[in-house]
């Protein structure tokens, strides 16, 4: 049971946000519109919230802002509501109460219309089961998106041509998708959600049932992808490794709320409770925390010796840098030494406890 008030956020949406969702609720079951307005039904834990309403509350008072450019991955166990979140940003489940806006605009009262609209050229989803159809060739299945769009024949061929390309499918546009592999599969599906250039992309879960090989070629594509586009991404995954890797903020969601939301590296090394820090127990953190979290003052002399790193570089790349030199290495940013890196600190990162300013090692 989790009854913990959420995280408070900025009621004002950041300039730079897509997806603005304030105490957002959505509640399955009988008069599910009671729970959120009542104080006490809306502290309940799940079990005994079904007894006294028969409800299941899948969102609970949930507030977040999804940036532009960002890839925002929302996390969490089997059932703790990620895929109820991330449908109702585009109302493919309709919430109980709060606020959802899109670029400013009101997804609430979006008429039928407007939502046709939202879902198709501003928030695409892509699925897991990507939904191709059999009997179109790779080519045809790329355009699909953009024939339901209403674009032009030659158009169509065209764009979904460049997105042959883009996903590494070049040489294949003529296949069927019985002629291809899970893997190419996706890269189809993934191709033709790209090729309608919504601003948003929502994947569901997209990679889970891949093979590890697979499943981590994708993600290096999703990577790449977002990289050479800048696309404003929003992935459910229940897999912290994806997650890790791909999220530039990541939302841990547990029993419908939000527990906790930040960059990998806050997660990892700042869990905000007990039940986050189980979670993220067994990531080996020098590959997720950088030389910041490492770092100690250079002292006297310290500052123009030893290897130089960027302050975004990995404890694990500063290991690497200190054991191949045999020196403590420098944080350097803009020709600015802003610390020192030595075993010590480098062990407490690894170890998770960090160094005391003032016991450092010189
Ligand atoms: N249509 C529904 N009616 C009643 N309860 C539902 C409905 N859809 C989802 N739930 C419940 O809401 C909770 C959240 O479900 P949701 O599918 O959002 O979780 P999830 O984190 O996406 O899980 P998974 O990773 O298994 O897909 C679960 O307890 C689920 O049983």
């Amino acid at each position: 049971m989790n009854t913990a008030p959420h995280t408070p956020t900025e009621l004002r949406p950041p300039a730079d946000s897509v997806f603005s969702v304030r105490d957002l609720w959505k509640v399955f079951g009988p008069k599910a519109d009671r729970v959120p307005a009542d104080k006490e039904l809306a502290s309940l834990g799940a079990a005994e919230l079904r007894e006294r309403t028969g409800c299941t509350a899948a969102v609970r008072d949930v507030s977040f802002d999804v940036r532009k450019g960002e890839v925002f991955v929302v996390m969490g166990l089997s059932g703790s509501g990620k895929s109820t979140l991330v449908r109702c940003l585009t109302r493919l489940i309709e919430p109980t109460s709060g606020t959802i806006s899109i670029d400013g605009e009101d997804v609430l009262s979006m008429d039928t219309g407007r939502l046709r609209e939202l879902r198709r050229h501003r928030a695409a989803m892509v699925f897991q089961h990507f939904g191709l159809l059999p009997h179109r060739t790779v080519l045809d299945n790329i355009a699909y998106g953009l024939e339901i769009q209403g674009v032009g024949r030659a158009e169509r061929r065209e764009r979904a041509t460049e997105f042959v390309s883009k996903v590494g499918l070049d040489g294949m546009e003529h296949r069927r998708p019985s002629q291809l592999s899970g893997g190419q599969q996706q890269r189809v599906g993934l191709a033709r959600a790209l090729a309608v250039d919504p601003e948003v992309l929502l994947f569901d879960e997209p990679f889970s049932a891949l093979d590890p090989l697979i499943r981590r070629d994708m993600q290096e594509e999703v990577v790449r992808l977002h990289r050479e586009e800048g696309r404003t991404m929003v992935f459910i995954t229940h897999d912290l490794s994806e997650a890790l890797k791909l999220g530039d903020r990541i939302a841990l969601m547990q029993g419908g709320r939000i527990v906790q939301l930040g960059t990998p590296e806050e997660i990892v090394g700042a869990p905000a409770d007990d039940y986050v820090r189980d979670f993220v127990r067994d990531v080996p953190r020098e590959q997720v925390l950088t030389v910041r979290s490492a770092m100690r003052p250079a002292l006297a002399g310290e500052r123009d010796a030893g290897p130089a790193l960027d302050p975004g570089a990995t404890v694990h790349e500063a290991i690497e840098a200190v054991a191949r030199t045999g020196e403590n290495a420098r944080v350097v940013e803009g020709g600015r030494c802003l610390g020192v890196v030595d075993h010590a600190g480098l062990l407490g990162v690894v170890a998770g406890v960090p160094v005391a300013p003032g016991k450092a090692v010189a």
